[in-house]
């Protein structure tokens, strides 16, 4: 198990801060502090109470939780989002409702999407007048196939 201190501040004392629902989960919860209602194709940036002081060298992803979205198209439309460690302001989440039909109904409280914590590197971008082969090449977008080998 990792001992990774995140310094954090609820900005709203009267919610539980983010946990992990089971050891070893790779996704600690976040929760809306507002009710809000997204109608089919709606989005909202919704509030989670909470900021963070995220050591340098890690990144925050908030990405969906896979429930709610396969059973209510609740996504989000950065999916993931990025929280830089030198980000001290309210962690929040860009909502979607992706149904077509069926609006969603979130409550104060409720558990919208789950933040991954994670190593990254900040790269030195070193300009060269030509890239080095590879077996790709410039192949992509579905060069090698789509769904079938058909
Ligand atoms: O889902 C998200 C994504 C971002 N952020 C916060 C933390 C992040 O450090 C900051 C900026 O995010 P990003 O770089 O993705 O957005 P931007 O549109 O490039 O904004 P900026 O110009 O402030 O970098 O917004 C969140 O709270 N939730
Ligand atoms: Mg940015």
């Amino acid at each position: 198990m990792s001992d990774l201190e995140v310094a954090l501040v609820r900005l709203d004392a009267e919610l539980p801060p983010p946990a992990y629902a089971h050891p070893g989960d790779a996704g600690a919860d976040l929760r809306t502090t507002v009710d809000v209602t997204l109608k089919p194709g709606e989005r909202a940036l919704v509030p989670t109470g909470i900021a963070m002081a995220l050591p340098q060298g890690y990144v925050g992803l908030v990405h969906p939780r896979s429930g709610l979205a396969a059973k209510h198209g609740l996504s989000i439309v950065n999916a993931p989002g990025t929280v830089d460690a030198g980000y001290r302001g309210e962690v929040k989440v860009a909502l979607i409702n992706l149904d077509p039909v069926e609006a969603i109904e979130l409550r104060r409280g409720d558990r919208i999407a789950q933040l991954v914590i994670q190593r990254v590197e900040q790269a030195r971008f070193v300009e060269v007048s030509e890239l080095p082969e590879s077996v790709r090449g410039a192949g992509g977008y579905g060069s090698t196939g789509g769904f079938s080998d058909r």
